[in-house]
Formats: C-alpha cells, structure tokens, sequence
C-alpha cells in the first residue's frame, strides 16, 4: 500500500547546491521546514542545536567573509578560490547553519545530542524536499574553519553540524547507488 511520507523517504535524493536556484522557500515554507527540524528526538530535552539562516544580502555578505577567512587560514589560495568563496553562499537562496551545541548533562552525553543535531539536518533536508524544494546538507571546509566559527561568534561548546542549501532544483537529480541491505543488516543471535 502507497503512503506518503514512506513514498518521499524511498525516493528522497539530495540536490547539489550547484544545481540550486531562485524560488526558496516563503517565510511561511521557511517556518515549517524550522519547526520540522526543531521537532527531532532530544534527550532530555536540552535543545542541542540552533539554526542561522542566510538569506537575501545576507548570503553575499557571508562570502565575504569565507573569502577574508580563506585568504588568511590558506597558503596563497589564488584570486579564482577567493572569488568562489565570495560567491558560496549565493549557489541557494536559503543557507541554514545548523550548530550543534553541548549542554553538560550525564543522563544525555556529547554523543546523543551531536546525534540529535545531526537528525535535526535531515528533518531540515526532508521537510523542504517535502515542499518540493531540493536540499543539500554540506560542510565543506568552513565547517571546520577557526576564522568561520569566530565570525559565527559559536560558543566553546558550539560546532557546526552542516550547512542545509535550499531552493528549487534545475534538474532532477538521478538515483544513486544505495547499499544492499543485505550487506549492512543482521540478526542478532545468541
Ligand atoms: C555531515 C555531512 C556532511 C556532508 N558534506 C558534504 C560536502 O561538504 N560536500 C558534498 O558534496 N556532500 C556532502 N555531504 C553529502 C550530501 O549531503 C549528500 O548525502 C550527497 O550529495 C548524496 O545525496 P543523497 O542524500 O541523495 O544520498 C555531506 C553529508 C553529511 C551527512
């Protein structure tokens, strides 16, 4: 029997942020695809993640500041890689951040809550591929760059989890390769 949301995880593929493009989402879509991804499992309820949206001007303005990082955290990165950097941010009209961040808690640890922001990127992924927008959860190297994470102002016990682009597909990405069950599922037996 066909149900939906089986239907859109089944078939669900993620769009290259290359292959992204104008319209994202309304404020409205933008809302409902944020009270998605605020609504995955939490252990003991800490919130262990946040969001930062890049939108309009905003996402120009970002590059900036990925090209500022990368001239200084890289050897002589060249004036093409600088002009990409500036421009990262425009490949979508919607860049969320999602931070992960550590509340010290020993019922619920590092690990679990990491996991949860992780689940939080694909609620985000899943929600807007739903509203018919493609989406692509990425970290590249400002992930993990120490210039990105000041200008983000995170916190000790903040980390980016990804960077979720979202907008309107140019093209249908095509199926991918998927591994067999058979090759990563057991029963366990005593
Ligand atoms: C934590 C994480 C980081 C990722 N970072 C990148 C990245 O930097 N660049 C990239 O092309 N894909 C990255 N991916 C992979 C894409 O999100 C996506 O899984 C891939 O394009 C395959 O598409 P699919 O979701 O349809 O399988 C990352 C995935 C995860 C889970």
């Amino acid at each position: 029997m066909s149900n939906p949301t089986l239907d859109h995880l089944l078939s669900r593929r993620s769009v290259s942020a290359n292959s992204l493009t104008e319209p994202g989402p309304s404020a409205a879509e933008l809302e409902q695809i944020l009270t998605a991804a605020a609504r995955v499992p939490d252990h003991k309820k800490l919130v262990p993640w946040r969001f930062v949206l890049f939108e309009g001007a905003a996402r120009e303005e970002f590059g900036q500041v990925l090209a500022e990082v990368c001239r200084a955290e890289e050897t002589d990165p060249g004036a093409f890689r600088l002009q990409n950097e500036a421009k990262r941010f425009l490949r979508a009209p919607v860049v969320i951040a999602v931070v992960s961040r550590i509340t010290d808690s020993p019922a619920a640890p590092e690990w679990e809550q990491i996991l949860s922001a992780g689940a939080a990127c694909q609620n985000l992924i899943v929600a807007a591929t739903a509203l018919g927008f493609g989406a692509q959860w990425i970290t590249e190297w400002y992930a993990y760059s120490r210039g990105v994470r000041a200008a983000l102002g995170l916190a000790d016990n903040e980390r980016i989890a990804g960077f979720v682009y979202i907008g309107t597909p140019k093209e249908k990405p095509e199926e991918r390769e998927r591994p067999r069950l058979a090759d990563i599922v057991t029963s366990w037996r005593s």
